[in-house]
């Protein structure tokens, strides 16, 4: 069951990689939430944020910490971002809240990603927790059928459209062995935008609670 005193810790525990004068790409969450809330004392001390989504930038915004445009901040030191499952080589599921595309981008933009969870996130092989895929609307059909061929149940999120403006179609019932090799496969499907799996760049360190992983 998730713990929300760990994801607290974990998300203020994050502002200890936060260097003087960064740009730090913000990911979005329950867990990042308690991130942005920390970040709001340093504000005066960074250059801003960049952040991975509508609502986090929300949040960047009420609390008066500059959001930039990844195009302009260039390349990232920093990327502080939660997960929906870990395993024990850092690799991720994310997306549990639709918002990895953005995410998967701010990550492969940062040179270091900390992972904040809290312990019901950890486990030894990644797929309990459906993995989330994003499609472009008119594939969901094509890549269900896909993930019917590997073994996958899909499960169409409906009625959420993603900050793109596509689809999410969960997949249930994958134990996954080598997660590098199926986010490789999936990210040649025409009509898929991002799989919501982080093995081919995991995260660098995980937090779970206050403790380093
Ligand atoms: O799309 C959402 C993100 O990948 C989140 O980082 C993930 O779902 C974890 O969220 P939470 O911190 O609320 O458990």
């Amino acid at each position: 069951m998730s713990n929300p005193n760990e994801k607290r810790q974990a998300g203020e525990a994050a502002i200890r990689f936060v260097e003087d004068g960064a740009i730090v790409g913000v990911g979005t969450g329950s867990t990042v939430a308690f991130f942005i809330d920390a970040l709001a004392d340093l504000k005066d001390r960074i250059q801003g944020a960049v952040s991975s989504s509508e609502q986090s930038t929300a949040q960047l915004k009420r609390l008066g910490i500059p959001v930039l445009d990844l195009n302009s901040a260039g390349p990232l030191t920093i990327y502080i971002d939660g997960a929906d499952e870990c395993d024990p080589y850092k690799r991720l599921i994310k997306g549990g809240g639709a918002a990895l595309t953005r995410e998967k981008i701010v990550a492969a933009a940062s040179e270091k990603f900390v992972c904040i969870i809290d312990s019901s996130k950890r486990v030894d092989l990644l797929g309990k927790f459906p993995v989330p895929i994003e499609v472009i609307p008119m594939a969901r059909s094509l890549i269900g059928r896909e993930i019917v061929k590997r073994g996958g149940q899909p499960v169409w999120r409906d009625g959420v459209v993603t900050d793109n403006g596509n689809w999410i179609i969960d997949v249930h019932g994958w134990q996954i062995a080598d997660p590098a090799a199926l986010e490789s496969e999936l990210n040649q499907l025409p009509g898929i935008v991002t799989v919501g799996l982080f093995a081919r760049r995991p995260a660098d360190v995980v937090l779970i609670g206050d403790r380093e992983m």
